[in-house]
C-alpha cells in the first residue's frame, strides 16, 4: 500500500508537468483555436537552453532565460504562422503546428544529436519523509509550483481584463473588435508569449525527472494533449486534474503490470471512452464548416500518365544507376501510403494521424506469415493488407463521434498504443532483432530490393500507378462524392440521407487498405523487418511526417503524393541532397518547406500547379477537354410523388433546463404548405431540427404511419423527409451538378462503394434532379460552383438539392433569408408549385410573415416553444396572441402581402 501512495505521489509530480504543458495548449487555443502539437517542442527546446545556460549562468539566471528563449519561440510562431493562417481551416492550422514541431525537432537533432542528455534539478533533491513514505523533496515542489500556476492562471484568465476578454472572445477576432479597448493582435501576442513562457518552465521542470532527447517532445504529444482535451482545451482546472492522473496512473502501472506498453496505452484509452460518450455523431448547429484544402478532380490524363509510367519503367530497368533505383522505389512506397491520406484527410476530411501505424499492421501480420509460417510473399502480403481492415474500422470508430483536431489526438494515441503495445512487444516483433523474411519471390521471380532493386522497383511502380488509378476512380465515384459532402458539411450530408459514421469508416478502412499496401512494400524493402524501436520501420509518429508531406504535395490530390516525396528520407531530393548535407539537416529543409507551403500555397504544391499543367497538357492535345453537362431542350416533365403525411405529436425539448419545444403538434400533408412563424428565439428552427433528426426531442414524429422518433437523420431522410438549413450549408467543393447527384445518389446500394475505386460508374442526374433543376432554374448553372452563384441561386440550389432527394415532406427552414422582394415573390411562386406540382408537403418557417401568410394553406404560431395559434393565414392574421407575440399590430402591410397572397391562384392557373 505504501509503494502504491509513494508512486502516486512520484506520478503526481510528472503528472502535474504534464498538465502544466496542456495548461500551455489551453491558452493559445483560447486566443487562436490553434491545438499546438509543438507545445512540447517549445518545452524541450527550451529545456535544452537551460542546461546549456546554466554551464555559464547562476541557475535563476538559466531559469529566465530559458523562459525568454520558450517566449521567443510562442511569438515566431504567432508572427510568422499563425498570424498568417488566422483564416485557415483547423486541418491547415494544425499541419502547421505539426510543422514547427518538425523544424524545432530536427534543429535539436543537428545540434544535439541522439544522446540522451541529463540535466540537473534546480529544486532541492532531498528526501522527505511523508509519513511512512520516502518522496524526493523535488517531486512534492514540482506538484505544488505546477497546482500554483495552475490557479494563476485561472485567476488571470477569469478575474484580469485582459483574461475576461481573451476569454470571452474565445478564438473570434471580431468579438475581440467588438470588445473595444484590446486589440485582437495584442491578446493574440501576449498569450503566444505567455504559453512560450510555460512551455518553457514546463520543460526545465520536466527535465531533470527524465533525460533529454530530441524526440522526447514526440512521446509528450499524446499525454499532453489528452491532458488539454480532457479540459476541452479550455477549463485549467479540469486539465490539471486530468494530466496528474495521467501521471499517477502511468506510474502505477509502470510499477505494478508487466505488460510494456500498458503506460502508455491505458490512461490514452480511457480519453478515448470519455471522448466517445462526450462526442456527437453530428456537429450542432453553428459549428461553421470550413473552407477544406481543394480537392483535385479525379480525371485520369491517360496519354500523359502512360509516358510518365513508360519512361519510368525505362529508367528503372535500365537508365539509373541503383542507387537511384532505390531512391525512386523509397519515394514510391512513400507515396503509396501518402495515397491513403489522400483518402481519408483529403477527401473524407478526417485528420488522422495513424497512417504508418496501419501500414505497420500490414508489415506485422505480412511478416509473421513469411517468417513463422513460411508462406510466400504474394500471399502473406496479401494476407497483411486484409488485416487492415478491422483496424481501419477500430481506427476509425473514433471519427464517428469526435471529429477535427480531437480525432487526430485520438488516432495518434491510437498508433502510440499500438506501437508500445504490439509493435515494441519482442514477443510479437522479435524486438531490435525484427522479423527475417529473407528473398521475397513473385511469380518464381527474385524481386530482393538488395539482389534484385530494379525489379524490386518496377513492381512498387506498378502497385503505385494501380493505387493512384483506384484512388482518382473513387474520386470521380458515389462513394467519393458521399466522402467529400461529408468533409464539407456533415450536418448537410445527413440530411440528403448520407450515413455520415458509415461514410467516415469507409474512408478510414479504404485508407487502412492502401496504407497496408505500402506497409508491405516497405517491410520487405529489407531482409529482415524492423517493427520495434529504436529503428522501427513503422513508428508512431512517421504519420505525422507523412501529413506533412501530404500537406506540401496537396492533401486532395494524387499528383500530391508524388510531389509530397520531395521531403522523404532516402527519396530522390534526400539521396541529390546527401551529397552536401546530413539527414537532419533534410528534416529541417522538410518541416520549413511545409511550414512554407501551409502559408502560401494551402492546398499544397499540386493545387498550386495544376492550372498551368492543364493548360500546358491542353496545348500539347495530351488530353480531351471534359464535356459539361447540357440539358435536353425539351421541358422535364415532374413526377409527383406520393403523398406523405407528416404527424408531429407533443413535440418538446429542452436545453439546460430550458425549454424550447412545449408540446407541439402539427401535420402536414403532401400538396399543401404549412407556414410556421414566430418571433427570434421561438423555437421554429429547433422545431425542424427535431422533426429531422438533429436533436432529441421527446414526443413522436410519424411519416405515413411510420414511427421516426427513434431514427437518425439520414434515415428520415431516406423515408421521405427532406430539409434545408437556414444557412444553406451547400457542399462547396462539389459543382452545382455534383450537389444534386449526391442528394439523388445518397441511397445507393452498399456494395456500389465496395467496387468504386475500380468501377466508379458515370455521375447522372436523376429525373428528380433534372427536374429540380429545371423548376428551380438552375438549369443554365449547373457546371457553375456553388461560390459562383449569385446570393438567390445559391439559396435556390439548396432546395434543389433536397428536392433531389425525392422527398414526401420538405422542411424549408428560412429560404427567403436575405433575398429582395423579386427574389422572394419568385421564391412563394416556386414553394406552391413544389407543393401542388410536385405533391410534396411543404413545412415553411420564415420571418417574412407575408410570405408565410400568402403562400401557406395554414399557419402556425409559435412563440417560447409553444403553439400560441393554429389556423388558415386570414385566422392567423387576425389572432390576438400572434398580434401579441408576434405582428406587434392588428394590421399587417396588406399592400405588400396582396403579392404573394396570389401565389395560391397564380400556380393554379
Ligand atoms: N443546442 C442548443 N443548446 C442550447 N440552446 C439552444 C440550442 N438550440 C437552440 N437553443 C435555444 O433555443 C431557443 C430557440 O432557438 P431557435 O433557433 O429554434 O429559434 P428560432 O425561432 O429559429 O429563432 P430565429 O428566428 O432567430 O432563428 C433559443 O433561445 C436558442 O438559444
Amino acid at each position: 500500500m505504501i509503494d502504491v501512495i509513494r508512486f502516486a505521489l512520484i506520478g503526481a509530480a510528472s503528472g502535474a508537468v504534464i498538465a502544466l504543458l496542456g495548461l500551455g495548449v489551453n491558452v493559445v487555443y483560447r486566443t487562436t483555436r490553434v491545438v499546438n502539437f509543438s507545445h512540447a517542442a517549445i518545452a524541450i527546446t527550451a529545456a535544452y537552453q537551460y542546461k546549456e545556460f546554466i554551464g555559464s549562468v547562476p541557475w535563476p539566471v538559466a531559469l529566465i532565460l530559458a523562459i525568454a528563449v520558450g517566449m521567443g519561440i510562442g511569438l515566431l510562431m504567432e508572427v510568422c504562422v499563425v498570424r498568417p493562417l488566422r483564416h485557415a481551416s483547423f486541418l491547415t492550422k494544425t499541419i502547421s503546428t505539426i510543422g514547427v514541431l518538425l523544424v524545432l525537432q530536427a534543429v535539436l537533432m543537428i545540434r544535439y544529436g541522439y544522446n540522451a542528455v541529463v540535466v540537473p534539478s534546480w529544486l532541492p533533491t532531498t528526501l522527505l519523509n511523508l509519513g511512512p513514505i520516502p518522496v524526493g523533496l523535488d517531486r512534492v515542489l514540482a506538484f505544488g509550483i505546477a497546482l500554483v500556476l495552475a490557479a494563476a492562471l485561472y485567476w488571470f484568465y477569469s478575474k484580469t481584463r485582459f483574461g475576461i476578454a481573451t476569454t470571452a472572445a474565445s478564438g473570434s477576432e471580431r468579438s475581440l473588435a467588438a470588445l473595444g479597448t484590446i486589440s485582437p493582435r495584442t491578446v493574440s501576442l501576449v498569450n503566444w508569449l505567455i504559453a512560450g513562457g510555460i512551455a518553457a518552465f514546463a520543460g526545465v521542470m520536466l527535465a531533470p525527472m527524465t533525460s533529454l532527447t530530441p524526440v522526447l517532445a514526440l512521446s509528450l504529444i499524446v499525454p499532453i494533449l489528452s491532458a488539454a482535451l480532457l479540459g476541452n482545451f479550455s477549463s485549467f482546472w479540469l486539465t490539471f486534474l486530468g494530466g496528474t492522473a495521467i501521471g499517477i496512473l502511468q506510474a502505477e502501472l509502470s510499477v505494478f503490470t508487466s505488460l510494456p506498453g500498458l503506460q502508455e496505452t491505458v490512461p490514452f484509452l480511457i480519453i478515448v471512452v470519455l471522448l466517445a460518450a462526450r462526442g456527437r455523431g453530428l456537429p450542432q448547429r453553428g459549428e461553421d464548416a470550413e473552407r477544406l484544402p481543394v480537392i483535385g478532380t479525379g480525371r485520369i490524363p491517360v496519354l500523359p500518365v502512360v509516358i510518365l509510367g513508360v519512361v519510368l519503367l525505362f529508367l528503372l530497368q535500365w537508365g539509373l544507376p541503383v542507387r537511384w533505383v532505390q531512391a525512386v522505389a523509397v519515394g514510391l512506397i512513400a507515396a503509396v501510403i501518402l495515397l491513403s491520406v489522400v483518402v481519408v484527410t483529403g477527401y473524407a476530411g478526417q485528420l488522422s494521424l495513424a497512417s504508418y501505424a496501419l501500414a505497420g499492421v500490414a508489415a506485422l501480420v505480412a511478416a509473421h506469415l513469411v517468417a513463422n509460417a513460411g508462406w510466400p510473399f504474394l500471399a502473406a502480403g496479401l494476407a497483411g493488407v486484409v488485416a487492415t481492415v478491422p483496424v481501419g474500422f477500430l481506427f476509425g470508430l473514433p471519427a464517428v463521434r469526435t471529429r477535427g483536431t480531437n480525432l487526430a489526438i485520438v488516432t495518434l494515441g491510437l498508433a502510440v498504443s499500438f506501437q508500445a503495445l504490439i509493435l515494441n512487444n519482442p514477443s510479437i516483433s522479435n524486438g531490435i532483432d525484427g522479423l527475417k523474411v529473407g528473398q521475397p519471390e513473385l511469380f518464381g521471380l527474385n524481386i530482393s530490393n538488395a539482389f534484385e532493386p530494379r525489379r524490386y522497383a518496377i513492381m512498387v511502380l506498378i502497385v503505385f500507378v494501380a493505387l493512384a488509378i483506384i484512388v482518382l476512380n473513387l474520386r470521380r465515384s458515389g462513394a467519393g462524392r458521399q466522402m467529400i459532402a461529408v468533409r464539407g458539411n456533415e450536418r448537410a450530408a445527413a440530411s440528403l440521407g448520407i450515413s455520415v459514421p458509415r461514410t467516415k469508416l469507409y474512408a478510414f478502412i479504404v485508407s487502412a487498405l492502401i496504407a497496408g499496401v505500402g506497409g508491405v512494400l516497405l517491410a520487405f524493402t529489407n531482409s529482415v523487418v524492423t517493427l520495434a524501436n529504436p529503428g522501427g520501420q513503422f513508428d508512431a509518429t512517421y504519420s505525422l511526417n507523412a501529413i506533412a508531406q501530404s500537406a506540401v504535395g496537396g492533401l486532395g490530390f494524387v499528383s500530391g503524393t508524388i510531389i509530397g516525396t520531395v521531403t522523404v528520407p532516402g527519396a530522390v531530393v534526400d539521396t541529390l541532397l546527401r551529397f552536401i548535407t546530413s539527414g537532419a539537416w533534410f528534416n529541417l529543409i522538410g518541416g520549413l518547406l511545409l511550414l512554407i507551403t501551409v502559408i502560401a500555397a494551402p492546398s499544397g504544391v499540386a493545387a498550386q500547379i495544376r492550372v498551368p499543367l492543364a493548360r500546358l497538357v491542353r496545348v500539347l492535345k495530351l488530353v480531351k477537354d471534359p464535356k459539361p453537362y447540357l440539358f435536353a431542350a425539351e421541358e422535364q416533365a415532374v413526377q409527383p410523388v406520393q403523398t406523405g403525411r407528416l404527424e408531429v405529436r407533443d413535440l418538446s425539448i429542452s436545453f439546460s433546463g430550458n425549454k424550447v419545444l412545449d408540446r407541439v403538434n402539427l401535420d402536414v400533408v403532401g400538396g399543401t404548405v404549412l407556414g410556421v412563424i414566430g418571433p427570434n428565439g421561438a423555437g421554429k428552427s429547433t422545431l425542424v431540427d427535431a422533426i429531422t433528426g438533429f436533436n432529441r426531442p421527446t414526443g413522436s414524429i410519424a411519416l405515413d404511419g411510420r414511427d421516426l422518433t427513434r431514427l437518425g437523420s439520414g434515415v428520415r431522410s431516406l423515408a421521405g423527409l427532406g430539409r434545408s438549413f437556414q444557412s444553406l450549408e451547400l457542399f462547396e467543393d462539389l459543382s452545382v451538378f455534383d450537389n444534386l447527384v449526391v442528394a439523388a445518389d445518397a441511397d445507393a446500394p452498399w456494395h456500389t462503394a465496395l467496387f468504386a475505386g475500380v468501377k466508379p460508374g458515370r455521375a447522372e442526374l436523376t429525373d428528380a434532379a433534372r427536374a429540380a433543376a429545371r423548376t428551380l432554374g438552375l438549369h443554365d448553372r449547373i457546371n457553375a460552383m456553388p461560390a459562383d452563384l449569385s446570393y438567390g441561386e445559391r439559396r435556390l440550389l439548396a432546395i434543389a438539392r433536397s428536392l433531389a432527394s425525392r422527398p414526401k415532406i420538405l422542411l424549408l427552414d428560412e429560404p427567403a433569408a436575405g433575398l429582395g422582394a423579386a427574389e422572394r415573390h419568385e421564391l412563394a411562386r416556386l414553394i406552391r408549385v413544389i407543393a401542388e406540382e410536385w405533391n410534396i408537403g411543404v413545412l415553411i418557417i420564415e420571418h417574412d410573415v407575408e410570405l408565410v401568410l400568402g403562400v401557406s394553406d395554414s399557419v402556425l404560431a409559435l412563440d417560447f416553444g409553444r403553439t400560441i395559434a393554429h389556423g388558415s393565414p386570414e385566422e392567423i392574421r387576425h389572432n390576438d396572441h400572434v398580434v401579441a407575440a408576434y405582428l406587434g399590430t392588428g394590421d399587417t402591410d396588406d399592400s405588400q402581402s396582396g403579392d404573394v397572397r396570389d401565389n395560391k391562384e397564380e400556380v393554379r392557373a
